[in-house]
């Protein structure tokens, strides 16, 4: 028996490359799509703006989440990577990154920037991986650039009633495996995810599951009688517990976290977005492989730049990225330039930091220096390797 699904996916969306510069306060390469209808008569005042919707447009585009809990994360994300989004009022749309030349910032529900980006109407842009994924449904033109910016932490999961039929249901086998669930009264789920939501349970040979889908609130569900299960993001549990229900093993469709992602065919064909990406790409991963970790620098006496070597790295915690540099420190004795001291630095990450201050101390180091980093830049980012390979270059 087939699993019925019953879900109905309403929205539709138009393919657009026009543009037109419809913000008066901002440079003309800000632009927006006219989707007018074809009876539409423009204001001679605007006829011009429209004919300029006719051309290509040139501007590279991002889109950021508008609003919503990953809105102010990315912001702040962008600004540690010294990327400020410059806004000209909060109700605007269209922002700027004055370090990004001709790249254009559209604010857009997370969705519709999945939806833009296949429709050619934005070429970047950053969004929970549930939302990638759901929105997405598999479209290989759609690539992640970056897959760990370490916020918007979450997974998409079943969860059901801690009480009642479900008391002893505690995996995936087990739900499916219920009597009650048959071709007439299947298995009630309310979800958001409507794609990944009957993709899973197929996959997992729930047989008889049915779906209904609202826009929040989802915990409220199963206690309105309205469905037996959800299916939706769970990060700290808390709302899960609050309305008596809970995960079961087997249950989690998809973990989620922000990703940076970008349509192929801009990355391959229009101008300049691969040098964007490119820059933005460097400057997360410089940001986010130096977050927490700090740079600590003390002197230490010595004969030689070995024997300090030598000593500093008889202690686990001490031996930084790639190993301590050391530097002789030159003191001028008796009209004579000696070297004494050494100076040595290491990168450490915040939760070894006092047990490696420790340790410099107990083989000598003294003056001992910590400053957090702001940015590692490697030789070469592993991300981009990758995003090159697969884009066939
Ligand atoms: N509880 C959570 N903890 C962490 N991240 C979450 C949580 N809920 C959602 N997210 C992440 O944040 C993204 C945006 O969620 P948010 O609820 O802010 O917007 P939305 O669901 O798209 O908007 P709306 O609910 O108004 O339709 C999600 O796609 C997911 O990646
Ligand atoms: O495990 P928790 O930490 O309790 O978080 C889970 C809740 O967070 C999300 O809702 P959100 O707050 O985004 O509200 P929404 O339903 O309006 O989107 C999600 O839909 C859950 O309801
Ligand atoms: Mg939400």
């Amino acid at each position: 028996m087939a699993t019925s699904f019953e879900i109905h996916t309403f929205f539709h969306f138009k393919s657009s490359t026009a543009t037109s510069s419809l913000y008066p306060k901002l440079p003309p390469r800000f632009s927006c799509q006219s989707n007018a209808p074809a009876t539409f008569a423009p204001h001679p005042a605007i006829n011009s703006e429209l004919e300029f919707c006719k051309q290509e447009r040139t501007a590279i585009r991002l889109g950021l989440p508008s609003k919503g809990r990953m809105a102010e994360e990315t912001l702040t994300l962008l600004k540690n990577c010294q990327l400020v989004v410059r806004q000209v009022n909060p109700r605007q749309y269209v922002a700027d990154i004055p370090q990004l030349s001709n790249l254009e910032v559209w604010f857009q529900r997370p969705k519709d920037i999945v939806r833009k980006l296949q429709s050619g109407d934005l070429d970047l842009g950053i969004v929970g991986l549930d939302t990638l994924t759901e929105y997405g449904q598999g479209n290989e033109d759609l690539s992640v650039v970056h897959n760990d910016l370490e916020y918007g932490g979450c997974r998409l999961s079943i969860a059901i009633p801690m009480y009642g039929i479900f008391e002893n249901i505690n995996s995936l086998e087990d739900l499916a495996s219920m009597p009650q669930w048959t071709n007439e009264r299947p298995l009630r789920v309310a979800t958001g995810f409507t794609y990944l939501g009957p993709k899973f349970m197929k996959e997992n040979g729930l047989k008889h599951v049915s779906f209904s889908t609202a826009d929040g609130a989802l915990e409220a569900a199963p206690a309105m009688g309205i469905a037996d299960a959800i299916l939706d993001l769970v990060s700290s549990g808390t709302t899960l517990r609050e309305n008596y229900l809970k995960e079961i093993k087997g249950g989690v469709v998809l973990e989620s976290q922000a990703v940076l992602i970008g349509s192929k065919k801009s990355l391959t064909q229009r101008p300049g977005v691969l040098d964007v990406t490119h820059e933005i790409l460097e400057r997360l991963e410089a940001h986010l492989r130096a977050a927490g970790q700090y740079t600590v620098t003390a002197n230490m006496k010595g004969n030689s730049a070995e024997e300090v070597a030598e000593k500093i790295l008889t202690q686990e915690s001490l031996s930084g990225l790639q190993g301590p540099t050391i530097s002789p420190v030159y003191c001028k004795h008796s009209g004579k330039v000696k070297v004494n001291f050494y100076a040595i630095a290491i990168c450490v990450p915040r939760k070894a930091l006092y047990t490696s201050v420790k340790q410099l101390r107990s083989i000598g180091g003294s003056g001992v220096l910590v400053s957090p980093l702001t940015y590692i830049f490697e030789e070469e980012t592993p991300r981009w390797r990758s995003l090159l390979k697969r884009l066939g270059m």
